[in-house]
């Protein structure tokens, strides 16, 4: 067990993905800049974190001509081209180990970036999938067509031949990734988890054991020694509607305010957080006041993330 941080310094790389083609509804391109005008870099700040941000403002002109569907995905050379592109700059950023690396989407397609960049710069780290779905869509198996719902698939090497994601590697061992808020599984997904022996805590389990107990579930589950790097990636959806409601895919029975937090408070003080992306942010769904709310709870999230405390 260790008790000192991986990442030692208080830098921190903050990359913005405003991105929309893993599915269909406008608006969750527009999430990084809410987040940002809210004020983030400015509360990191405040907390000692030393920030540099990276919009990726042009990801949109990579977006091709004609993008037919192929084997069943929608918008594939544009989803590939962009996490693509991303996961280099992600890499760049995680590969010397002295900062932390923050990214903002975007639907969670952009996983695939995330992921892959991580993970090259931290082979050996584990990955903790906060989300109401399992996001683990094989082309075969994803009903849908969106891509958000699929980069776990890609990312685990249980889907290696659709022609557009050849480059993504998997990267991360069954048993290096958990969940923690799941209630929106599809039939072929419950399969597949099976079939992997992922360690999933779905709602039920959070409701039978409570947050506390469940994080060090997962922790056990993919860091049972609490000496692997951590990659968390929060997809607000995972919250209750009434805490998130400006996302694109809400599920009633998530996580409260206070769990959502707990988790990446608890991830904070292992010092073993070397990353986190902040997804599915869509400022343009509900009213005004809703998007307010949701863009704020991203921004404490993250703040949770750095070492915000209650005390
Ligand atoms: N990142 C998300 N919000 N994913 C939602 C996925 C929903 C559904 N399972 C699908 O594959 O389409
Ligand atoms: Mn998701
Ligand atoms: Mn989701």
């Amino acid at each position: 067990m260790s008790n000192r941080s991986i990442i030692t310094t208080k830098d921190i790389s903050v990359i913005g993905i405003p991105f929309n083609g893993g599915q269909p509804r406008e608006g969750v391109q527009g999430g990084p800049q809410k987040i940002i005008e809210h004020g983030l870099l400015e509360q990191l700040d405040t907390m000692g974190w030393k920030s540099t941000y990276q919009p990726n403002d042009d990801v949109n002109q990579l977006c091709p001509v004609s993008d037919p569907v192929v084997m069943n995905l929608k918008n594939p050379k544009y989803v590939s081209a962009v996490t693509n592109k991303v996961a280099q700059q992600v890499l760049e950023s995680a590969r010397s180990h002295d900062k932390f690396v923050l990214t903002l989407g975007g639907d969670h397609s952009i996983a695939l970036a995330t992921v892959s960049g991580i993970f090259g710069a931290y082979p050996d780290a584990c990955l903790i999938w906060v989300d109401a779905h399992a996001d683990i869509n094989k082309p075969e198996t994803t009903d849908s067509g969106n891509i958000h719902g699929c980069p776990l698939s890609f990312l685990t090497g249980i889907s290696t031949n659709h022609p557009d994601f050849q480059w993504v590697k998997s990267v991360v061992k069954p048993e290096r990734l958990t969940y923690i808020g799941l209630r929106d599984v599809d039939d072929g997904e419950k399969e597949i988890l099976k079939e992997l022996g992922i360690k999933a805590f779905s709602m039920h389990h959070v409701d039978k054991y409570g947050i506390g107990k469940v994080v060090e579930m997962a922790l056990d589950a993919v860091n049972p020694n609490r000496d692997l790097p951590i990659h968390l990636s929060f997809d607000v959806d995972a919250l209750d509607p009434s805490v998130a409601p400006s996302t694109g895919t809400p599920v009633r029975g998530g996580l409260t305010f206070r769990e959502g937090h707990y988790i990446c408070e608890r991830l904070h003080e292992t010092g073993l957080l070397v990353a986190t992306d902040i997804v599915e942010v869509n400022p343009a769904l509900e009213d005004e006041e809703s998007a307010f709310r949701t863009v704020q709870v991203a921004c404490s999230l993250a703040r949770s993330c750095l070492g915000e405390s209650l005390l």
